[in-house]
């Protein structure tokens, strides 16, 4: 199981700059395997063209490296937080993708403006308060983690999963690696259409709820009837 994900975690970060998500190495994926509370994760600065499965990082949650030998994505305080937070997660991108990071940098949530964005994000993408210097000076990438797991207060990281981290960038996941990169994708394109339809219609405001509901639903509602039986899309 571990070996597994470790390819999977290697494979999702290999992606990264194939769907225009990263320059250089700025962005990491973990997985975590709820079996044995193991996280995988990318080691930090390692171009993504260079990785091995062998290369992957293992930590506890307690942020114990159990496997690896180089050092982990300085990213995984936040990674850690997301994971003890929430049980029903288990993979989680980071990335400075344009569009996303513009709305981050604005301090602004990307609305629900239409059925895209519907039918992965059931309602507005969050951006998270700007922290304190106390908080930034002290254990910064923890705190950055427990900012977003405050931002969700009322929010199903479920149903929204991903946020802004404000004067930052995205964070997205999923069940697994592959989910996580898959919604880290559609929240890009979406910040961008997001920032494109205001910008032609700034007045525009979020898209009726009826729609959101329906789109959303029948993908991911009890009743889903999107795609093939079976098959999760
Ligand atoms: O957010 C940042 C930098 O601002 C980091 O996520 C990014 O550089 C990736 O760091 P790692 O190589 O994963 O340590």
């Amino acid at each position: 199981m571990l070996e597994q994900l470790k390819m999977s975690v290697c494979q999702a970060n290999a992606e990264l700059p194939a769907y225009g998500l990263v320059t250089f190495t700025w962005g990491n994926v973990s997985g975590f395997d709820r079996e044995s509370g193991l996280m995988v994760i990318k080691p930090s600065g390692v171009p993504y063209e260079e990785l091995t499965p062998e290369q992957m990082v293992v930590l506890d949650l307690d942020g114990n490296v159990v496997e690896g030998n180089l050092r982990p994505s300085s990213d995984t305080p936040t990674h850690l937080a997301l994971y003890r937070a929430w049980p029903g997660i288990g993979g989680i991108v980071h990335t400075h993708s344009s569009w996303a990071t513009i709305w981050s940098q604005a301090g602004q949530g990307i609305p629900a403006l239409g059925t895209t964005h519907g039918d992965y994000f059931y309602g507005t993408i969050p951006c998270t308060r700007a922290m304190t210097a106390e908080e930034i000076k002290g254990e910064y990438e923890l705190e950055t983690g427990n900012v977003i797991i405050e931002t969700f207060k009322g929010i199903d990281p479920k149903a929204v999963p991903g946020v802004l981290v404000f004067s930052h960038a995205p964070f997205a996941w999923g069940k697994d690696p592959m989910d996580a990169l898959h919604n880290a994708v559609v929240l890009e394109e979406v910040a961008k259409m997001a920032y494109h339809t205001r910008q032609l219609n700034g007045g525009i405001p979020s898209m009726q709820q009826e729609l959101l509901d329906k789109h959303y639903l029948r993908k991911h509602g009890a009743n889903a009837y999107y795609g093939q039986p079976g098959k999760e899309h």
